[in-house]
């Protein structure tokens, strides 16, 4: 009698929250009948310290660079050939910073199972020809599997330290669901699940922009109201223009989940974007040099993402529709003062489904 072979997880990607998300995966596939217990990690490879990260992860158990002080699991293995990580993968967990999601795509299509499927924990978007695109439609058009979506209020190193939070996951078919919610799901880590794929994605995408909003305050010094103000209209520009984008396709229920508002909140004061927005106005410097100098290698989303939803609503003529979104992008990329963030902020949000 022959069985049926165990599903199989693969993480690509290990920065901050890929090895975070592979503390959680790792621990949970042992309690998982139908999983093996081996769970592949593709590390972007690098030398550390002269050694390769890959070597230090399979003998230390340990990401010492992006996610040192944590142990991971002893069945995470990490493998540098991003094909051979997902040979055999039923399971595809996608989580690295979305600048480099089509090579690392192109690298494994032709590689991975018939019966394969995919979670991107990706916050960030991307432009083509057919407009604004999210990475589970650019996983799904490049692999041709089926593919869900997780965000949340989810600063890595918290979760890391097993401090109680909670995520979204976007599936549209409930069975997977269930499934992928067992393979995160933890006391410290709830998952609540969702049908709206997308809405997920855009709001864990679109907060990146506000988050470096609510970094230039800060670095204005302006206070918390001020903050507070940039927060509920991001907000609600983050929803008009998931909204315009997706319309009737996006649920306006998931914005009140942990991937919308929660997110919001969390990334405005605790993230990497809104450090590296202050620290852009108190020193002057651009943001990508900001990143290479303070991150250690980690990246930001927050001021591309801002690049290419400009790129999207100038193109579409509905820039005066989001007058926030268009001045964190001027004053990333323009040399527009940072005090010009309250430039127009007088839009009626009023028609907007609720
Ligand atoms: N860190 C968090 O708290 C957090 C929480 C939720 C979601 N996210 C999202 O998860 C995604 C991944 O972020 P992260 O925090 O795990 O990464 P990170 O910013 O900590 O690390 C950057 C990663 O990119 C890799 N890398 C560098 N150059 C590369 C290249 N050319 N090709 C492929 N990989 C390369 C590095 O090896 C490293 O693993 C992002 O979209 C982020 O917004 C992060
Ligand atoms: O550190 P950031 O700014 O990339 O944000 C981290 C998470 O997305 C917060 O949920």
């Amino acid at each position: 009698m022959t069985s049926t072979p165990k599903n199989k997880v693969c993480i690509l990607g290990s920065g901050n929250w890929g090895s975070t998300a592979a503390r959680i995966i790792g621990g949970n596939v042992t309690k998982l009948a139908d999983f093996d217990n081996d769970v592949r990690i593709w590390v972007y490879e690098e030398m550390v310290n002269g050694r390769k990260l890959t070597d230090i992860i399979n003998t230390e158990h340990e990401n010492v660079k992006y996610l040192p002080g944590h142990r991971l699991p002893e069945n995470v293995v990490a493998v540098a050939d991003a094909a051979e990580a997902v040979r055999d993968a039923t399971h595809i967990v996608v989580v690295i910073p979305h600048q480099f999601i089509q090579h690392l795509l192109d690298t494994v299509h032709g590689h991975t199972a018939p019966n394969a499927r995919a979670i991107s924990l990706i916050k960030g978007i991307g432009i083509s020809s057919q407009g604004m695109t999210t990475m589970t439609q650019i996983i799904h058009r490049t692999l041709a599997i089926p593919v869900a979506s997780l965000s949340g209020a989810n600063i890595a190193n918290e979760i890391a330290e097993e401090r109680y939070c909670e995520t979204t996951i976007g599936c549209a078919d409930p069975d997977e669901a269930i499934v992928w919610r067992s393979l995160f799901n933890t006391p410290y880590f709830r998952v609540n699940c969702v049908s709206d794929v997308i809405g997920v994605e855009f709001c864990g995408a679109l907060k990146n922009v506000v988050a470096v909003g609510a970094g230039f305050i800060d670095g204005l010094g302006l206070g918390n109201n001020t903050k507070a103000a940039v927060i509920r209209i991001g907000f609600l520009e983050m929803r008009r223009l998931a909204m315009h984008i997706s319309g009737a396709r996006i649920q306006d229920s998931t914005f009140m989940e942990s991937c919308g508002i929660a997110d919001v909140i969390t990334t405005c004061y605790g993230g990497r974007n809104r450090r590296l927005a202050e620290e852009f106005v108190r020193t002057g410097k651009p943001m990508h040099e900001l990143e290479r100098d303070l991150l250690n290698g980690q990246k930001l989303q927050g001021y591309l993402t801002s690049g290419e939803v400009h790129a999207y609503i100038d193109g579409c003529g509905v820039a005066d529709h989001f007058p926030l979104f268009t001045n964190i992008y001027r004053i990333c990329y323009e040399g527009a003062p940072p005090a010009s963030i309250f430039e127009g902020l007088n839009v009626d949000f009023s028609h907007d489904r609720l």
